[in-house]
């Protein structure tokens, strides 16, 4: 692994163009105006996530009932799962003030100290991306969250001196997309850990309706479905196409949402009935059309696509791969039969059988 000043190279892309993507679980400028607005506050509104929700709330009562900080809580899942809306949560069920942050943020360990040292008692410190923090930082980390207390050090070389700062009481809430990328020492200081799942569509459903009532838009249940089934599992997402079809309705169907229009709208946006966009669409394609379904090596499939390798794999394969259309074999990527169905096309009668003994179909 590459360490650098930031932090370990996690391979994450930089690319920007596609945090532009509709169907991406990453924040854009325009998301994080209005997802104040749509944020649950406690964790009554929150929806989803049941266990999560039933092992927090227990980790939060008990601190209350005792008149302690809570322990410090590890949150992992893709990116709009919600961590940043439970970290507030926590917060405002402790009655706690928050300060947020994230791992790329603090360079060097004496931004750590600045912000750790400035703490109220009690107060809680979201740490987005905390696997992307630098291993200084990090290492000063490991005593703050253990022993409240961080070492300053005053000086450089042989006359360097550390002195010792003690810390109010604080919950360290941290979120990573890849708890399998954080150091055990650092992991085993976090009290409570959860992992975030996808959302199923019935939930997402709930949180288009919940959503579309904030934003005062009118919608039934089939258009909130169609929007739900359309949310790659991601509540983020699910506002940010309601958003979309909200502007198609306006102008089109007198604001009022339901499922011919909330199609119509996501139609014009190219994001099909499972979540596809463009480019997933496009990987699938030339997967199918050009190389028969695979097996095809990745770098080939994507100059077919036209975009760059690490596009194919790090953007658009996930969620192929999650929904069971595409599967990376040592043979190189191959279409499911799914993908076949999806896309409405037959397999060539070799494909299918080659591809038997891949799918034990
Ligand atoms: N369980 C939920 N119920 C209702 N709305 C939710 C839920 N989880 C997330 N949301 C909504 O989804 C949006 C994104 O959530 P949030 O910013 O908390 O995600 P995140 O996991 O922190 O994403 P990132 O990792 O990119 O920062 C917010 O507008 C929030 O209102």
């Amino acid at each position: 692994m590459n360490w650098d000043e930031t932090g370990p190279d996690t391979g994450e892309l930089t690319d920007e163009r596609f945090h532009d993507r509709l169907v991406d679980g990453g924040a854009d400028g325009e998301d994080t105006a209005v997802e104040a607005a749509l944020r649950p506050k406690d964790l009554g509104e929150f929806i989803g996530q049941e266990k999560v929700r039933e092992q927090l709330d227990l980790v939060l009562k008990a601190a209350l009932a005792r008149g302690a900080t809570a322990d410090h809580v590890l949150l992992s899942g893709a990116p709009g799962l919600g961590k940043t809306t439970l970290s507030m949560i926590i917060a405002a069920e402790m009655n706690a003030p928050i300060r947020i942050t994230s791992g790329p943020a603090i360079q060097h360990a004496g931004d750590l100290a600045a912000i750790l040292s400035s703490l109220q008692e009690g107060e809680v410190l979201f740490l987005d991306e905390i696997h992307r923090m630098s291993r200084p930082a990090e290492e000063m980390l490991y005593m703050a969250m253990e022993d409240f207390r961080v070492d300053v050090i005053v000086g450089k070389g042989p006359g360097a001196t550390a002195i010792p700062l003690e810390l109010p009481p604080f919950t360290l809430v941290g979120a990573t997309t890849r708890a399998g990328l954080l150091p055990p020492p650092l992991r085993d200081r976090f009290g409570f850990t959860a992992h975030m799942e996808f959302y199923a569509p019935t939930e997402l459903e709930r949180v288009v309706h919940r959503s579309a009532g904030l934003l005062d838009v009118a919608i039934d249940t089939d258009g909130a479905a169609e929007i739900a089934g359309r949310s790659r599992g991601t509540p983020r997402i699910a506002n940010r196409l309601l958003r979309r079809v909200r502007d198609y309705a306006q102008v089109k169907a007198e604001g009022r949402i339901d499922r011919e229009i909330a199609a119509a709208a996501l139609r014009v946006y190219e994001v099909d009935e499972r979540g596809l966009d463009r480019l997933d669409r496009g990987v699938l394609e030339a997967l199918l059309k050009l190389f028969g379904g695979g097996p095809v090596g990745l770098s080939t499939l994507a100059v077919a696509v036209g975009e760059e390798r690490e596009t194919v794999e790090e953007v658009a394969e996930p969620f192929l791969v999650r929904e069971g259309l595409l599967a990376r074999t040592p043979r190189g990527r191959v279409a499911t039969p799914a993908a076949w169905a999806h896309l409405g096309l037959v397999p060539p009668q070799h494909t299918a059988k080659g591809q038997q003994g891949l799918f034990g179909a």
